[in-house]
């Protein structure tokens, strides 16, 4: 019978994974310096050392490590000083054993120099004599050419998701255009008699929608690009024919509402009716979301969510951020968790993997996670939650003042 044999929901992650193994985005090279929250489609390698050069890392002088070794205040070397190096040129002086020369951090280390010397503790006794009162070691206050990072090797790893930071150091190797994935292409369906248009006068008995706005941002979070949003009432024909007309040039259909199993409820129906395989997932073992529905036709992957927006939102979470960041190879490091002290028992519900909403909260220099409880139908507790805590399907529930991890929302 329909919705009583459900899949866990790693059995269904593990579905997820084959049945969607082979569905592959194309790739497309970009600016750098758009390439903000994009995933590398590739390694990148860089094609120069990081530094280029042998550079200062302090103010100072530039010298033989070893006439400075056993120097004191008491006891200094004195070093001759041949010059200077200018920031931003380049440096022609070689520095000979008991020599020194002036370095600004950042500039370049002279031929012969091994190590650099802080100006504090450096005494200039003329124009052409210093006195080192620092002992220092080889390469102390100098960055090796390549130190950073040797030509040649890799500085964005294939399924990274370009950061800021990532973005200097592409700058830094001068590495103008990445490759990176084709964003995924997403089109967002509610479906329902009773669903209208949040922003216009609504009728009483009518809801204004939720899931559709919810869930497209959640794509765009997610990397994705939402390619059509829309309502649809709970028929048949119109939805499978909406779909259709959706199915070439999107890699996943999301259609909330309608995934049960009520007189009315005709997701499952029309995604088995687009082709095979269809519908390979109808129900999971999770609280909130057992009506969720996953398939495939052609290579279009589709989702039939719950309507309440809760459960909308959290299978959004565990299904579609886990296929999209599959089909880049990325590991879903946004999935960051903290570990925090559970501030009440939290109640599993019984054979069934369990996600709880949390606040977090600081006391006593400690995280505390607040259970947020309400109705899967209440939005509200997701504009209070901070993230989730996962429980297992066999876990009875969490006793107050067990440390629990929270995946932050
Ligand atoms: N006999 C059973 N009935 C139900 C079961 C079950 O196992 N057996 N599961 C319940 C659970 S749990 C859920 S969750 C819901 C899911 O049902 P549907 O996916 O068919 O969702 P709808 O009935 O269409 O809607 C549920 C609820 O959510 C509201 N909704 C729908 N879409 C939106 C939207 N875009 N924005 C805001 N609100 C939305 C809708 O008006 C309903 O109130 O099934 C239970 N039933
Ligand atoms: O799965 Mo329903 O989402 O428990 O309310």
């Amino acid at each position: 019978m329909k919705l009583l044999n459900v899949d866990s929901v790693s059995g269904a992650k593990d579905k997820l994974s084959h049945y969607f193994a082979d569905l592959s985005l194309d790739h497309e090279e970009i600016d750098t310096c758009a390439s903000l929250g994009r995933v590398a489609a590739a390694d990148i390698i860089s094609p120069v050392p990081l530094p280029e050069f042998q550079r200062a890392t302090v103010d100072g002088y530039a010298l033989h490590a070893k006439d400075t070794f056993g120097v004191s205040d008491s006891l200094p070397v004195f070093l001759e000083l041949i010059g200077k190096v200018e920031m931003g040129e380049v440096t022609q002086l070689t520095v000979s054993s008991e020599q020194a020369v002036y370095v600004p951090t950042g500039g370049m280390i002279p031929k012969g120099a091994d190590a650099m010397v802080m100006l504090e503790y450096v005494e200039q006794m003329d124009t052409g004599t210093i006195a080192v009162h620092r002992p220092s070691a080889p390469g102390e206050n100098v960055i090796m050419r390549g130190e950073d990072l040797k030509e040649g090797t890799c500085i964005i790893k294939k399924g990274r998701r370009i950061k800021p930071s990532d973005i200097g150091a592409l700058a830094g190797a001068g590495i103008a255009r990445i490759k990176v994935f084709e964003k995924i292409r997403v089109a967002v369906i509610s479906t329902g008699d009773e669903i209208v248009d949040p922003f216009g006068s609504v009728p009483l008995g009518k809801i204004r929608d939720i899931n559709t706005y919810a869930l497209a941002n959640m794509v765009t979070e997610a990397g994705g690009i939402v390619t059509f949003k829309g309502v649809l009432a709970d028929d048949f024909q119109g939805l499978k024919d909406q779909l259709l007309s959706l199915l070439p040039d999107n890699h996943i259909l999301i259609i909330s509402g309608g995934s049960s199993v009520g007189q009315k409820d005709v997701t499952a129906q029309v995604i088995d009716s687009l082709g095979p395989p269809g519908v390979f997932v109808h129900g999971v073992a999770v609280k909130p979301g057992k009506p969720t529905i996953i398939g495939r036709a052609g290579d279009t992957a589709l989702f039939g969510l719950p309507g309440h927006p809760v459960s909308a939102i959290i299978i959004f979470k565990i299904f579609i951020e886990t296929l999209m960041n599959q089909m880049t190879c990325h590991k879903g490091r946004e999935n960051i968790s903290l570990m925090a002290i559970a501030d009440a028992n939290i109640h599993a519900a019984p054979g069934k993997e369990t996600y709880q909403p949390v606040l977090i909260e600081k006391e006593d220099g400690h995280n505390l996670a607040k259970p947020i409880h309400g109705k899967s139908g209440a939005i509200s507790l997701m504009t209070r939650a901070d993230g989730y805590v996962r429980i297992e399907q066999n876990k009875e529930g969490i006793k107050k003042g067990e440390i629990v991890q929270v995946t932050l929302l």
